[in-house]
């Protein structure tokens, strides 16, 4: 947590008065949110867009002003975290079940910076299975083209309730074959109709910001 924590406050350095903000999702996210209330509190003027319903909560609860994506033509920053990270900076993320929004706003983001903690950064992508959400309608027709494919899906539950999505969709998270092939199964998903979206973000990132034992350690993205 304590990492989580260095992460998501060291990237608020970042903000600048006046900005748009993008506010991701996830425990990490939280440490972050947290500290723009208190910054807002001390004076601080942006408006913010959320990536998930719980977020918005979040951003509520600590009086951060809220626009909704389109009432902006641009996002200056966004700030979000991911549950994997490989050298080249593609990312999984989705673990929370906010990808279609985090990579809505992410798309629109001037400048992108992932915050994690040291367990996120891995050599190669794929222990952590891959959230893709998929249209309820006609889902089981669309497990059978993952499954096709020998991605190993299996449909997120809430307890025994199908997991639904802030966009009220439907999550498959693949358990997919490693080292993942990540352009690849980007191109395959996105084939699949009824896949809405994948946790696939490929070289989105300008920097991350890696909380560990010692402090932080920041990485700029020099290939995107
Ligand atoms: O859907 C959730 C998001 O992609 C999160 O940013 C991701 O799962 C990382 O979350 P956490 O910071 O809680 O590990």
């Amino acid at each position: 947590m304590e990492q989580k924590r260095m992460a998501g406050v060291k990237a608020t350095e970042y903000i600048k008065d006046g900005m748009i903000l993008g506010l991701g999702t996830g425990s990490t996210a939280y440490y972050m949110i947290e500290r723009v209330g208190e910054m807002v509190k001390k004076g601080l003027k942006i408006q913010a867009v959320a990536t998930s319903e719980s977020t918005t909560r979040l951003a509520n609860q600590f009086m951060i002003p809220l626009v909704s994506i389109d009432e902006v033509k641009e996002i200056d920053l966004v700030i979000d975290g991911v549950d994997e990270i490989d050298p080249d900076f593609n990312a999984i993320k989705g673990g929370g079940g906010a990808l279609f929004r985090e990579k809505m706003v992410a798309k629109v983001a001037k400048e992108v910076i992932w915050i994690m903690d040291s367990s996120k950064t891995v050599d190669a992508l794929g222990a952590f299975p891959l959230p893709v959400e998929i249209l309820p309608y006609g889902y089981q027709h669309i497990m059978a083209r993952l499954e096709r494919l020998q991605y190993n899906p299996k449909l997120r539950r809430n307890n025994k309730e199908i997991y639904i999505t802030d966009n009220h969709n439907y999550i498959a998270d693949l358990w997919i074959e490693k080292p993942l092939k990540v352009k690849e199964v980007e191109e395959k998903l996105k084939n699949i109709t009824g896949v809405l979206e994948t946790g696939l973000f490929l070289n989105l990132c300008d920097r991350i910001i890696i909380g560990n034992d010692t402090g932080v350690k920041i990485i700029e993205n020099t290939k995107k």
